[in-house]
């Protein structure tokens, strides 16, 4: 019956496998129609220890130096972190170009494509799952023809004596999968562990129904981005539904546990600082 029942619900999402890897992310699917467009009405919130920054409350601006790229700032140390977390939205005939001086970078395609080049003229196409680390100080330029989205890591890196580290170039389907003792989640890490990297980046996967065994409290801050699935996510004392395309910002020491929920599987991106002693 058309009872108001009727709403189309988010679990009526016959399934998306048509549809391209993250394609949540740039599409993200907003809750029942009823909520859309809402004057005023944002899921997006902002406290002293964390952050939830949901796609509604995104502001694009041309990406200072980039050439046709289009840049959502979601995480920067004006809200306490020491990274900043970004989407580039590369247009046709864009270019990036390079962080500051000492300063490393790691960019994850979650749409399109995007052509990498560094300076010994080695060109790595980059798609959908994709990934590159570029340490410190080293050259390189992205170019997109057609259109791309990226998620963007940068951070001044924290030297150390006699130790640097490689350009990397990797596809998330090709890490293996690590051991999580105690955690029934699926854990991939994009850059090596050893010393010389001073963060990591996780790929986490969840089924409906699964959730963090640790209520985790500790040093290192995070940058995690849903790209598939939704659930809960704790933060501190609160209680957020969140869904893929959904940015949130864990300052060091926030209680943070996330439960999946609905008919697919959750998959969520996590910037976590390593290595490092933290004096
Ligand atoms: N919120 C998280 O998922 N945290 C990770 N499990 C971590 O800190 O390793
Ligand atoms: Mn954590």
């Amino acid at each position: 019956d058309e009872g108001f029942c009727s709403a189309p619900s988010i679990l009526d999402q016959t399934d998306s496998s048509s549809k391209p890897l993250y394609w949540k992310v740039t599409s993200p699917t907003l809750s029942p129609s009823h909520l859309q467009d809402l004057p005023g009405f944002t899921r997006s919130v902002y406290r002293r220890d964390h952050a939830l920054i949901t796609p509604e409350s995104h502001v694009f601006s041309p990406l200072p130096d980039w050439t046709n790229t289009l840049g959502a700032y979601l995480i920067t140390p004006a809200i306490g972190s020491h990274f900043v977390m970004y989407l580039a939205k590369m247009q046709e005939n864009s270019r990036s170009e390079l962080p500051p001086n000492d300063v490393e970078r790691l960019i994850f395609v979650t749409q399109g494509a995007v052509t990498l080049t560094n300076s010994s003229g080695i060109s790595n196409k980059l798609v959908v799952d994709s990934y590159a680390y570029l340490p410190p100080n080293f050259d390189h330029s992205l170019k997109c023809d057609g259109s791309a989205t990226l998620v963007v890591f940068e951070r001044r890196y924290a030297f150390l004596d006699n130790h640097i580290t490689e350009h990397i170039v990797g596809s998330t389907d090709k890490q293996p999968l690590l051991e999580t003792p105690g955690e029934v989640f699926e854990l991939r890490k994009l850059l090596p562990a050893s010393m010389p990297y001073d963060f990591n980046i996780h790929i986490m996967d969840f089924q409906p129904g699964e959730f963090l065994n640790v209520k985790e409290v500790h040093y290192n801050q995070h940058g995690l981005l849903l790209l598939e699935g939704q659930g809960i996510y704790r933060l501190g004392d609160s209680w957020y539904p969140v869904q893929a395309g959904d940015v949130i910002w864990m300052a060091p020491f926030v209680p943070q546990w996330y439960a999946a929920l609905g008919k697919t599987r959750s998959r969520y991106l996590l910037y976590k600082d390593v290595n490092r002693n933290p004096l």
